[in-house]
């Protein structure tokens, strides 16, 4: 059973809202066999915010002046939510969010979907949709949820709206994220930031904590 690729699908025979048009199948639409695991145990409590995971994050981390400097809540079940304020430095077009700004946004808040797992993950393809544009001093809502999962494969959706969870949509992305081990970091990352990592005793054992078991 997968989960839908629409936030809030209208149970059949009801007569919610229309739903936008189904996306066309692509390599991050969860396939047949995909499954909805459990939320892991010691996930955050929802509601709760799931932290930076790396304080010089360009996406998340508190140390990164320049970032984007995230905070990501748990929800209920195998979702997240995120809100971004535009700034003028994120501008693409004269007064507008520029969309890798957006995308990175998005990327973000789908990777912290992974802490709801307890597993290591990194995108291996992100896909997204300009809905409309996102004018400088905009706060951008955006909701995360798991669309399914097959062996080290998570699928996941999102979207981004204007001015808070009501608000129009402006971005929706769908992306698949391949479950990685902690050698993935050590053996690619640059030594000097891979060392102070691992010598920080509270970054290492978040990290053991995602370390994954195929
Ligand atoms: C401590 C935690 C930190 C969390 C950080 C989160 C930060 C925010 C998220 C990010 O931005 S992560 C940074 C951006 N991503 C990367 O840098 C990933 C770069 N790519 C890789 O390292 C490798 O390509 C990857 C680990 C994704 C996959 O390589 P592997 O050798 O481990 O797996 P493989 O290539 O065998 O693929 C495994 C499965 O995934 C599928 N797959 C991999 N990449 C795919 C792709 N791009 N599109 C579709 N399918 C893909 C692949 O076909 C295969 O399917 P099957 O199992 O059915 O055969």
């Amino acid at each position: 059973m997968t989960g839908s690729l629409s936030p809030n699908p209208t149970p059949q025979g009801s007569a919610g809202p229309a739903e936008p048009p189904r996306q066309p199948l692509t390599p991050t639409s969860p396939p047949d066999d995909a499954v909805l695991p459990a939320r892991h145990p010691e996930a955050p409590a929802p509601g709760t915010a799931i932290g930076s995971h790396y304080v010089h994050c360009f996406g998340c981390g508190p140390q990164q002046t320049g970032g984007l400097q995230m905070d990501v809540r748990a929800g209920e079940g195998l979702d997240v939510t995120a809100e971004f304020v535009v700034k003028p430095l994120h501008q693409g077009g004269p007064g507008l969010a520029h969309g890798g700004i957006l995308v990175t946004a998005m990327d973000e808040t789908l990777g912290s979907l992974n802490w709801l797992l307890h597993t290591a993950a990194v995108t291996g393809r992100l896909e997204s949709d300009f809905v409309r544009p996102v004018p400088v001093d905009s706060l951008l809502h955006i909701r995360a949820w798991v669309t399914g999962v097959v062996g080290r494969k998570i699928y996941c959706a999102g979207e981004g709206r204007i001015g808070g969870p009501e608000g129009p949509v402006a971005i929706r992305a769908q992306a698949l994220f391949i479950q990685v081990k902690l050698e993935h970091f050590t053996t690619h990352g640059r030594p000097e930031d891979i060392k102070a990592a691992l010598d920080d005793p509270d970054l290492f054992k978040r990290a053991r904590a995602f370390e994954v078991n195929p």
